[in-house]
Parts: structure tokens; sequence; C-alpha cells
């Protein structure tokens, strides 16, 4: 998959360019400006909804409340310059290593 097909990627890209932008002009130029604890406040009530869709069961809701989730986690990575490949090249690492495994060579992080 090519970087445009990547949906995530192309997301991030947009909230590197809101970083720019006066906070009056967009949603997430105006949550980059209100800084890092307004960020993980979203974090934290986005994840909150989607633990709430999970109990409820229903697809659509469970789909829609991830889509808010994983937004706002891209802005936290748009804080800090973090790529989404940067994140895929650390699933990528992992991937096909048991979690007990991966787990295990934590080094105690
Ligand atoms: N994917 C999203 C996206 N998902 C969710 N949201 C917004 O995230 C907010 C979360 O909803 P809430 O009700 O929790 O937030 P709120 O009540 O508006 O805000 P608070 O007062 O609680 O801080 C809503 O305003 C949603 O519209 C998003 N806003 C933008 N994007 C993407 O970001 C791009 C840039 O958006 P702008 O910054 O608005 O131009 C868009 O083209 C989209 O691709």
């Amino acid at each position: 998959m090519s970087e445009r097909d990547d949906i995530l990627q192309a997301v991030y890209e947009v909230i590197l360019d809101r970083k720019g932008a006066l906070p009056e002009s967009s949603y997430t130029a105006s949550l980059l400006h209100k800084g890092i604890d307004k960020i993980l406040k979203k974090i934290g009530e986005e994840a909150t909804e989607v633990i709430i869709a999970g109990k409820g069961g229903i697809r659509e809701e469970i789909i829609y409340e991830t889509a808010d989730l994983f937004f706002h986690t891209l802005i936290l990575l748009g804080h800090y310059d973090i790529a989404p490949r940067d994140v895929y090249d650390e699933l990528r690492r992992r991937f096909g290593t048991s979690g007990h495994v991966e787990k295990a060579n934590r080094n105690g992080r």
C-alpha cells in the first residue's frame, strides 16, 4: 500500500498542516493550540467511548468511536511529529511474535 492510499497517513498530513493554522480555522488546529493536556484528555474521553461502545456490542458504534480514538491519537502523534509509519514499524517488529514472548522481552518497560 502506498502512503497515498493510507488514510491514517493522509489524515496525519492534514494534522501536520493544521499545526500552522489559526485555532479558530479548524477543530484540529484548535485542539493542537490547546496543547498536550487537552489532547490527552480527549484521548481519554474517546477511549472511554470505545469501551462503552464495546460493551454495547453495536458494530457501527464500535467503528465510529474507534475512528474518533484513532483520529485523536493521530493528533497526539502529530503533536510530537511521530509519523504513523513509526507505529507501523513497531507493529511490524512485533508481528509473528507471541504476545507472551514479546512481553517477556520488554526489558522492564
Ligand atoms: N477525522 C476527523 C475527525 N474525527 C472526529 N473529529 C472531530 O472530533 C470532535 C470530537 O467530538 P467531541 O464531541 O468529543 O468534541 P467536541 O465537543 O467538539 O470538543 P470538546 O469541546 O469536547 O473539546 C468533533 O468535533 C469531530 O468532528 C474529526 N475532525 C477532523 N477529522 C479529520 O481531520 C481533518 C481536518 O479537520 P478540521 O481540523 O476540522 O479541518 C478532516 O478533514 C478529517 O479528515
